[in-house]
């Protein structure tokens, strides 16, 4: 059985990942942290969701805290602590701002909890996961960002749609940022274990409409209701679910890099890699030529903003 943290849990995200990683039958201890003054929110979150746990059957222990160093003995802590964008922002305009905060509770969490898997929710997630590395002093495998993972399921439904299949019948994947320059891996795309550019219909797919939509689904929903919550919420307790259950699933995650995709490496960026207890480890793989380049690009956006970020973040620590 787990412990679980989740950082920034007063906020949207936060509180709907409470309740989706409340279903996980390996979790037995769920910590909520929020910033001091959240007491109340905190403690109301708590009776709230116990509510829930009684009505569905749920036995998790629910405990909540303003430090971060409560989260010690965490199995897996979440972090979704930060600003959100307005409309209008690009997840990159929040690099500086959020940056700060990962790197502190990095700093925290490499002294309190050295054995725990950290896993980044905070945008932009690509940045963040490389922010975390290096400030936690934790091991590559122990860290990771949701990255890509989100996208793949959005184009996934898409896929799923346009086909009218069920979505478990689709497998794809979008590697590189979670934003502007990700890249569909087409040749990684099957329906019903078949090949999509295999099936005759592929011809008539509106291929670049539909990675525009994925593209710009954050920002649509965000313009439309605030904040995307329960497609995240979800997406996380995959992935907490994929490591406590030892599950070896391979998902789309932002992970540290050394050189397994086509040589390209030494970045936090969205890649398949195989997940388990013991963490998280990029699968090595070659891609189509338009795909690497296009990868190559994403690569060398994210290194841009990332070697920006930190060369900042040096100057006011
Ligand atoms: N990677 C992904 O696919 C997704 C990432 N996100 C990101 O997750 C983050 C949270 O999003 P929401 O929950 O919608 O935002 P929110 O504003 O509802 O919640 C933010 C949380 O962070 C905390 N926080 C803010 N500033 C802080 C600071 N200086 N120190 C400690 N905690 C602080 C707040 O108290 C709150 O608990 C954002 O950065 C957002 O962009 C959101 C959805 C999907
Ligand atoms: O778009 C945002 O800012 C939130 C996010 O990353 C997403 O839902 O993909």
């Amino acid at each position: 059985m787990a412990k679980v943290t989740i950082l920034g849990a007063t906020g949207n995200v936060g509180v709907f990942a409470a309740h989706t990683i409340s279903e996980i039958p390996y979790v037995s201890d769920m910590l909520l942290v929020g910033r001091p003054g959240r007491e109340d929110f905190l403690a109301g979150c708590c009776r709230d969701l116990s509510d829930s746990f009684a009505a569905r059957g749920t036995d998790v222990r629910l405990s909540y805290s303003t430090s971060i160093l409560d989260a010690k003995d965490s199995d897996v802590i979440i972090c979704t602590a930060g600003v959100p964008r307005r409309p209008g922002q690009d997840r990159n305009d929040l690099a500086f701002e959020n940056a700060k905060i990962i790197a502190e509770t990095a700093e925290t969490i490499g002294r309190s909890s050295p054995d725990a898997i950290l896993f980044l929710v905070t945008n932009p997630v690509d940045v963040m996961t490389a922010v975390a590395l290096k400030y936690s002093g934790l091991q590559p495998r122990q860290i990771f960002g949701l990255g890509t993972h989100l996208d793949s399921m959005r184009l996934k439904s898409l896929i799923a749609h346009y086909f009218r299949v069920h979505v478990s019948e689709v497998h794809t994947r979008i590697i590189g940022e979670h934003g502007d320059s990700m890249v569909p891996l087409w040749s990684a795309t099957t329906i019903g274990g078949i090949r999509i550019s295999n099936l005759p219909t592929f011809s008539g797919l509106p291929v670049q409409e539909m990675i525009e939509t994925v593209r710009t689904s954050g920002e649509a929903i965000i313009r439309d209701k605030g904040s995307t919550v329960y497609g995240p919420g979800e997406a996380i307790a995959t992935l907490i679910r994929t490591i406590l259950g030892d599950e070896n699933r391979i998902l789309t995650v932002s992970s540290y890099i050394k050189s397994e995709i086509h040589g390209i490496g030494d970045v936090c960026i969205g890649v398949p890699a195989r997940i388990n207890r013991d963490g998280v480890f990029p699968v090595p793989l070659s891609l189509e030529e338009s795909e690497v380049a296009g990868f190559r690009e994403s690569v060398k956006k994210i290194r841009k903003v990332t070697a920006g970020v930190m060369e900042r973040l040096e100057e006011v620590r």
